[in-house]
């Protein structure tokens, strides 16, 4: 089979992104699809997207349509237009920010009542963001894990800033829309190579600017 062949085959997933405004949508989103981190908050206005290639187990390639909805939209006229269709939802709040936890009741009936009327019912994962300010979390992780066993969902910690968790937090939504287990090693896997990558990647910057100096 040729390439393009291969890659007509790829299935396409529509990955809606909500929470509260400056939970890290945007954050979680870039560093997923492009490897980067920015420090400035830029509001998202309406929406924006991204586009990112995986494999999952088995040879198997998705391309991921992840949809950075702006935290500003709960309550407006377009939001439940955005995430209808969804095959996944992260549900992302701030560690730090028990007000973007408690919001989340209002976007998870959100994204309940937008896919009423849709044939599929999108998988929905509880998104922790910001593990990096670990000592500043106002979110006990107990409510968390309750919150994701009371609605069924799946869980994960992330840090948009270092990267941890991001590519896995993706990876494991695709796995279970699509069917696939993805076991520890597999996930463990996941996470530190990517890490590598990262950590190759801040490094050859760090020489590079070194050498110029
Ligand atoms: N320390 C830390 N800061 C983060 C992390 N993720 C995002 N931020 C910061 O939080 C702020 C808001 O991030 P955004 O990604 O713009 O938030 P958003 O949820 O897209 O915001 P809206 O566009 O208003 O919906 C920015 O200053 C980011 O640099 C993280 O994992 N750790």
């Amino acid at each position: 089979m040729s390439d393009s062949e291969e890659e007509s085959q790829d299935r396409q997933l529509k990955i809606v992104v909500i929470g509260d405004g400056a939970c890290g949508k945007t954050s979680l989103a870039t560093r997923f699809a492009q490897e980067a981190f920015g420090k400035q908050y830029k509001q998202t206005i309406g929406l924006d997207f991204f586009l990112k290639r995986i494999s999952l187990p088995g040879n198997l390639n998705v391309t991921l349509q992840v949809w950075d909805i702006g935290g500003q939209t709960l309550g407006g006229k377009m939001l439940d237009k955005y995430v209808y269709g969804a095959h996944g939802v992260l549900l992302v709040y701030d560690i730090t920010n028990y007000q973007s936890f408690e919001n989340l009741e209002d976007w998870f009936s959100m994204v309940k009542k937008a896919n009423e009327e849709s044939d599929i019912q999108p998988v929905v994962s509880l998104i922790g963001n910001k593990i990096d300010l670990e000592h500043m979390r106002t979110v006990k992780a107990d409510k968390h894990q309750r919150f994701c066993q009371e609605n069924g969902l799946v869980s994960q910690f992330v840090s948009a800033k270092t990267g941890d968790s991001v590519h896995l937090c993706f990876q494991r939504v695709a796995a279970e829309i699509l069917g696939v287990k993805l076991n520890k090693a597999e996930m463990e896997q996941s996470q530190v190579s990517h890490n590598h990558t990262k950590f190759f990647l801040s490094n050859w910057t760090k020489i590079y600017s070194f050498l110029l100096a």
